[in-house]
């Protein structure tokens, strides 16, 4: 297997991540950033329902248990739902960090087909942090935290204030979530200021 590219290299001066204080204890059940989150919403119908958990130091773990609506080839899941699996993994560890971050670049390994039905455990951890940068990595196996490993993704993610979604996102959604006093706790969590 080649290196990663090397924009997902850490570079010189990058810093190993801290976790942050006040973040969830490990083993804590994470809730959704997010009810309509195609990852981790509960409200979503067609979503993951990942259930994600804080782990120890910068790292999360999450369950993924793919259905029928996840397919890509008869019986196997889709390579772009496993791919968002493992994104939203690693996106779920800015409720370690305490940071809100966005995807900037994913690269993704396909070791094993994945059937459906099949409990994809997942874990993620960040590698290092390098101003807004932060570096992540995630594995997902087959049927349980020691199972084969099934996906690997390492990514970038950057981190951006509360109006990068107040700018782009669409009206109807921002305005129904400032509103919502259940978002705007899960927006203080991550250290924001609606
Ligand atoms: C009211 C509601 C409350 C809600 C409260 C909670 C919400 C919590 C939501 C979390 C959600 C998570 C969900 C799962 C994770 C997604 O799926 S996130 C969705 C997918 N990602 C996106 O939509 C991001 C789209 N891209 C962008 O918006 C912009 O390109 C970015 C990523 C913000 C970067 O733009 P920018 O801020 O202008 O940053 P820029 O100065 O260009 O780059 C900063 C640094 O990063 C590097 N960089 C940037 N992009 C890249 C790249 N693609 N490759 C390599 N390097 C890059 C630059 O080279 C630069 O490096 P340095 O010069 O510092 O060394």
């Amino acid at each position: 297997m080649s290196a990663p590219t090397s924009s997902l290299t850490p570079p010189e001066g990058a810093r190993p991540p801290v976790r942050h204080p006040d973040a969830p204890a490990p083993g804590e059940l994470l809730g959704a950033h997010y009810d309509q989150c195609f990852g981790c919403g509960r409200d979503q119908a067609h979503g993951l329902h990942l259930e994600t958990r804080a782990g120890e130091g910068v790292s999360v773990t999450a369950v993924f248990t793919v259905k029928a609506a996840h397919q890509g080839a008869p019986g196997l899941a889709h390579g772009g739902v496993l791919a968002t699996a493992l994104d939203e993994t690693i996106g779920s560890l800015s409720w370690v960090l305490r940071t809100i971050a966005v995807t900037g670049r994913l690269e993704t390994d396909y070791v094993l087909p994945v059937p459906v039905d099949t409990e994809l455990h997942l874990d993620a951890r960040v590698t290092a942090v390098h101003g807004r940068k932060i570096y992540g990595t995630a594995t997902g196996r087959i049927g349980a935290p020691d199972g084969p490993v099934a996906v690997r993704a390492n990514a970038l993610f950057i981190e951006v204030k509360v109006d990068h979604f107040i700018e782009n996102g669409r009206d109807t959604e921002i305005r129904a979530a400032l509103e919502d006093p259940d978002q705007v706790r899960v927006a203080r969590a991550f250290e924001v200021n609606p």
